[in-house]
């Protein structure tokens, strides 16, 4: 297996590093909306304020990625801070597209027909 540490390219100018940086943006920026979709679904399967910040599945992600961070050659802290911190933004997220979609007629939990 290839890690992806050892597909980093060996750069001399600030014009090679920021071509190779804008081409993985280019793959993970989809990647982020793809994600940030299935916050839209979890809103919506959830439908309950409460239940939108889950520690238990924050613990869950960070012990999958880690050992997937080290197996890449990656630095794990960085990974996890990483993961922290955009954890929170998705969840700041699901709050708005909870918000939304209530606003939208989503009725609450329980108040159902
Ligand atoms: C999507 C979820 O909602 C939140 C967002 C998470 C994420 O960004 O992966 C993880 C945990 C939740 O607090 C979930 O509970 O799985």
């Amino acid at each position: 297996m290839t890690r992806a540490i050892d597909k980093v390219k060996t750069c001399s100018t600030m014009a090679e590093v920021r071509a190779g940086v804008n081409a993985l943006d280019d793959i993970l920026v989809p990647l982020l909306v793809e994600r940030s979709g299935y916050m839209t679904q979890a809103a919506t399967v959830k439908n309950d304020e409460a239940l939108v910040r889950d520690e238990a599945r924050i613990q869950t992600i960070i012990d999958r990625v880690r050992p997937q961070a080290m197996a890449q050659g990656g630095n794990p802290d960085l990974i996890e801070r990483l993961y922290r911190a955009m954890m929170e933004c998705y969840i700041d997220y699901e709050h708005q597209e909870l918000a939304r979609l209530r606003a939208a007629g989503l009725q609450p939990k329980g108040e159902q027909p």
